[in-house]
């Protein structure tokens, strides 16, 4: 980690600068100036981390090297966002604002068996000609073997276990049974660590945590019952129960979902730089994991210009404004108030709305109606009235919530794997449902990624109607992801993926039946090799796409290649 991320992480830890009321008492000592180490007082208006004595020093000092090394962002405190994240200068789009190892990584509340050193799903191995997994032979909790068992990650709390004489009693119960056992891990690493690296304990306990929301909660109950007890009683640990719940409380409000590409780990990490972005419907950044360690790295998505917040998204970008604004206050504790929040149609893409009943009824009176919504009247009140935009005709909010989420269940029921049924979902609710409501986009994105990947509906299987219909689908989901999640997003990414390798399909079907003549085909592939090469720029930093990027681009140019040389 950088020098100067390291200075951050010591003002978020000290709550110098940027902490709550703490902007008083600095540190005593005189700063000094990086180029001749003499009494400064002219900070880098870039990171606000290092100090000159004077311009000439300055301009020196950014020549020297400060250029490279200057943060792109401060940490700065307000009372409605708390500590949130600024940029410094203008930051491109696909640039890396920051690179970052996790501060702490374990288990997820309550997860299936994994290892507890690597954090893989475990696969039943036959010991002993019974069905169990490889046990720590200390403690007793699941691990790959022996590798694992060892491994330093796992040391500390082994210890604190075996020195209670605590074995786990996990056992084999079939594939994909979650265990509850797993929500003391994490926590138990946090608090361990008050001893084996206390400025990293004081780092981590320094963020929010809303445990004075969450405490009264069902979860933080059963928190109570079973981590308190575990830590408290179990470990004889001397940690009281509010520092206890304060830590699993700051998982909650920090913690990033952290995934290895091929599905078979997923675990909850603290990242503490990170973990100053604050959340925004429609964000700048997107965030990867890299290596096997996770360091997490922050890349725009969009040109970020100098005194914008840089945000992250907390929740679903694809939800409707009453799920996502309900889904950031019961786990998050706040009230989002961004632009998309407060705009009833979301930015022209009316993705949480329905049709207004009477004006697009069969036997409404005014054709020019058709199409007509109903509108929130304040969309930051959950409880305000949806009133139609065109006639009188208004419904309670909790109407649209119960409405929304009867639907919503009816979806979750498809089969995720059958393209009919989710053709039929649309169908069904077309005269309520738009083409751009939250429910339809759903439906729309699964139908995209079954057709043309999934078992059966490969491209080269599809009808050339479907070939379309998934062509169709992805100009359409790409309409409204330029809305929603606009620029170098994984959505955008994907999404321009799967529309090339339709129309590549398309284009070689219709040279092949004589359709297209040659210029016309080359034309066709041209434009599919600008957007792969726009999918490629933004998902190559994905270190697990970069084969399967190159390995479409290559065949893509042999496909040109091809129809070139024919006669
Ligand atoms: C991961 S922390 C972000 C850092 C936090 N602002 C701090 O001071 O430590 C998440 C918390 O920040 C606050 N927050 C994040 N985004 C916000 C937003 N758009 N509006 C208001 N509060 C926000 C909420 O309290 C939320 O639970």
């Amino acid at each position: 980690m950088c020098v100067y991320l390291e200075r951050v992480l010591c003002l978020i830890a000290s709550g110098a600068g940027v902490h709550r009321g703490l902007v008083s008492g600095l540190n005593p000592v005189m700063p000094t100036c990086e180029v001749c180490q003499q009494p400064a007082n002219q900070i880098c208006g870039g990171c606000k981390l290092v100090y000159y004595c004077s311009r000439p020093h300055q301009k020196l000092g950014w020549r020297e090297g400060h250029k490279f090394k200057c943060c792109a962002f401060k940490i700065q405190y307000s009372d409605t966002l708390g500590r949130h994240m600024v940029a410094t200068r203008d930051i491109q789009q696909g640039e890396m604002i920051l690179r970052e190892k996790p501060a702490i990584i374990g288990p997820r509340i309550s997860c299936p068996t994994i290892c507890l050193s690597c954090g893989k799903n475990l696969d039943p191995p036959e010991v002993n000609s019974k069905w169990d997994y490889y046990k720590c032979s200390k403690c007793n909790w699941p691990m790959c073997g022996p590798e694992c068992e060892a491994a330093d990650v796992h040391k500390p709390e082994c210890k604190a276990m075996t020195d209670r004489k605590y074995k786990c009693d996990i056992k084999y119960q079939g594939p994909n049974k979650i265990q509850a056992a797993y929500c003391v891990i994490s926590p138990l690493r946090v608090l361990l660590m008050s001893t084996s690296n206390p400025l990293q304990y004081e780092n981590i306990m320094n963020l929010e945590s809303h445990l004075e929301d969450r405490i009264n909660t069902p979860l933080y109950t059963v928190l109570k019952a079973n981590l308190v007890t575990f830590i408290v009683q179990v470990l004889g640990l001397p940690f009281d129960e509010e520092t206890i719940l304060k830590v699993a409380s700051i998982f909650d409000t920090n913690a990033f979902d952290v995934r290895s590409p091929d599905g078979s780990t997923r675990l909850r990490a603290i990242y503490l730089t990170a973990s100053m972005m604050d959340h925004s419907c429609k964000a700048n950044t997107r965030h990867i994991f890299i290596g096997e360690d996770y360091h997490m790295a922050i890349i725009a998505t969009v040109p970020i210009s100098k005194g914008d917040l840089i945000t992250t998204m907390y929740t679903q970008s694809l939800w409707g404004t009453l799920d996502r604004r309900k889904h950031l206050q019961t786990n998050k504790y706040f009230d989002c108030e961004c632009d998309r929040c407060k705009d009833p149609t979301e930015f022209g893409t009316y993705l949480g709305n329905i049709y207004c009943s009477v004006c697009n009824s069969a036997f409404a009176p005014n054709v020019e109606a058709r199409g007509a919504m109903l509108l929130s009247t304040n969309p930051l009140d959950e409880t305000a009235p949806w009133k139609c935009e065109k006639c009188e005709h208004c419904i309670l909010s909790k109407q649209m919530v119960w409405g929304n989420n009867a639907l919503k269940q009816d979806l979750q029921r498809l089969n995720k794997t059958d393209p009919n049924q989710f053709e039929e979902f649309i169908e069904k609710y077309s005269q309520t449902l738009h083409p751009s409501n939250h429910l339809v986009v759903q439906a729309k994105l699964a139908l995209v990624q079954i057709y043309g990947n999934y078992k059966g509906y490969s491209l080269t299987e599809l009808s050339n109607a479907i070939l379309r219909r998934k062509i169709d689908l992805c100009h359409e989901l790409l309409e409204i992801a330029d809305k929603l999640e606009p620029g170098w997003t994984k959505f955008r990414g994907k999404l321009l993926l799967e529309l090339q390798a339709a129309m590549t399909m398309k284009t070689k079907r219709e040279f092949e039946t004589g359709k297209l003549t040659k210029a016309a085909a080359q034309d066709e592939l041209m434009e599919s090799l600008v957007l792969l090469q726009e999918a490629t720029n933004i998902l190559k930093v994905e270190t697990h796409m970069k084969t399967i990027l190159e390995s479409k681009i290559s065949e893509l140019t042999n496909l040109l290649d091809t129809t070139a040389a024919e006669t």
